[in-house]
C-alpha cells in the first residue's frame, strides 16, 4: 500500500512517520526543496521536526505528480494552502484524509467544503485531534477521530492508520471534527494572552470552559454533533492546546498577552498559526448565523491592533452576568 502525504510541515512529517511505522510505502511532498533533500539523505526533516530520526522508507518529493501511484491521500498543508495544493491533484476514487485545522478566508468554508468542490469524486475524510507533532513522531501514546461520512471508510481508514502509539477513534461526523479543530485554535490564542498576562489558572479553566461553550454554540449551529464536539477533535484538542506552550497558537496568544505585536510576532514565524487566519473569518461566519463568539471578537481585536490585552480581558470581565447555559 502506497499512502501519499501533502506537506511536509511538522504535522505532515509526522503523519508519514505514523504511515512508515506500519510499513506503508509512504511518498511526502514538501513545498522546500531543503526539506524534500534533508528527509532523503539525512532522514530528518531539520526545519520542521528537528531532532527526531525519520523511517528510512519516508521518501520526499517537491513534485506532487509523484504521488500519482498512491492509494491514499493525506492533506496537511496550512488550511489556507489547501485549495491551490488540491487542484494540483487527480483524487478521484480515493480517500482524501484532511487534517489542516482552520476555515478559508474569503468564502467561510471548511477543508472539507473547499475539497469538495475542487475533489468532488475523492472520498473525503477528516484526522484530527490533540496531537503535537514532535510527540506522535517519537511516538508517543495519541488518540484522534477520523471522521468520514462513509462509516465503512472511516472505519477502514482508521485500521489502517492504527498504530500501538497511535489510535483512531472513527466517526461519521466530518463537520464536527474540523469545528473544532479549528475554533480551539482561536481560544488557545485566547489562553496564551491569559499566560501572557499572568492572569492565573482559574481563569484559564474559565476561558477553555467558556470557550467550549463558544465552540459548541457555532458547532451545533453547523450541524456537528455535540458529542464529536466533546470528543478528541473538540474539547480535547482545546484542552491540549490550551495548556501549552509547545502550541504556536498559545505561544502567539502569550506574546500579545505580554505586549508583543502580532504582524512582528507572525513575520518571525516559519511555522504557522492557524488560529490567526481563522479568528476573522469564524468571526464573520458566527455572526452570519447569529452566534455569540465573545472571546473570538477578543481575539480578533487583539490580532487587528484595535485593543491591547488589558482593555479586552476587561471588556469580557464586564459582559453582564448571566446564567451558565450555552
Ligand atoms: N504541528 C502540529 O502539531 C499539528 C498541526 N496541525 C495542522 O496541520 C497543518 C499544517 O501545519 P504544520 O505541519 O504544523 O506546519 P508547519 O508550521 O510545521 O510548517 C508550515 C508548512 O506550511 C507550508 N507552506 C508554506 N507556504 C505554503 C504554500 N504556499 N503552499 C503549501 N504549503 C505551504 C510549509 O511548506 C510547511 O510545510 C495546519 O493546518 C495545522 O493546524 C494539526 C495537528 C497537529
Ligand atoms: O493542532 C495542534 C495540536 O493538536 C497543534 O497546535 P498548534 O498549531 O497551536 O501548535
Amino acid at each position: 500500500m502506497k499512502i501519499g502525504i501533502i506537506g511536509g510541515g511538522a504535522w505532515g512529517t509526522a503523519l508519514a512517520q505514523v504511515a512508515a511505522a506500519g510499513g506503508e510505502i509512504v511518498r511526502l511532498w514538501a513545498l522546500e526543496p531543503d526539506v524534500v533533500a534533508a528527509i532523503n539523505t539525512g532522514h530528518e526533516n531539520p526545519v520542521y521536526l528537528a531532532g527526531v530520526p525519520l523511517a528510512p522508507s519516508i521518501q520526499a518529493t517537491g513534485d506532487l505528480a509523484d504521488l500519482a501511484g498512491c492509494d491514499a491521500l493525506l492533506v496537511v498543508t496550512p488550511a489556507q494552502h489547501v485549495r491551490a495544493m488540491l487542484g494540483g491533484l487527480n483524487a478521484a476514487g480515493k480517500p482524501l484524509v484532511l487534517c489542516s485545522k482552520g476555515i478559508e478566508a474569503g468564502t467561510q468554508l471548511l477543508v472539507s467544503e473547499v475539497a469538495a468542490e475542487v475533489q468532488p469524486d475523492a472520498a473525503i475524510a477528516v484526522l484530527s485531534g490533540p496531537t503535537f507533532a514532535h510527540e506522535v513522531a517519537k511516538g508517543l501514546p495519541t488518540a484522534v477521530t477520523l471522521a468520514c461520512a462513509d462509516e465503512a471508510m472511516a472505519a477502514a481508514l482508521s485500521a489502517r492508520l492504527a498504530r500501538p502509539h497511535f489510535r483512531p477513534y472513527a466517526s461519521t461526523d466530518v463537520i464536527g471534527a474540523e469545528i473544532g479543530g479549528a475554533v480551539k485554535n482561536v481560544l488557545a490564542i485566547a489562553c496564551g494572552v491569559v499566560e501572557g498576562r499572568g492572569l492565573g489558572l482559574n481563569a484559564r479553566a474559565a476561558l477553555i470552559a467558556r470557550g467550549f461553550a463558544e465552540m459548541t454554540r457555532f458547532g451545533l449551529a453547523k450541524g456537528a454533533r455535540a458529542e464529536t464536539l466533546a470528543g478528541l477533535s473538540g474539547l480535547g484538542d482545546l484542552v491540549l492546546t490550551c495548556s501549552s506552550t509547545q502550541s504556536r497558537n498559545f505561544s502567539l496568544g502569550k506574546g500579545l498577552g505580554e505586549g508583543r505585536d502580532a504582524a512582528v510576532m507572525m513575520a518571525d514565524r516559519k511555522t504557522v498559526a492557524e488560529g490567526a487566519f481563522t479568528a476573522p473569518v469564524l468571526q464573520q461566519a458566527a455572526r452570519a448565523i447569529g452566534v455569540d463568539m465573545p472571546v473570538v471578537d477578543a481575539v480578533c481585536a487583539l490580532l487587528a491592533g484595535q485593543a491591547d490585552a488589558e482593555a479586552v480581558v476587561g471588556a469580557l470581565l464586564s459582559r453582564p452576568l448571566r446564567a451558565e447555559s450555552l
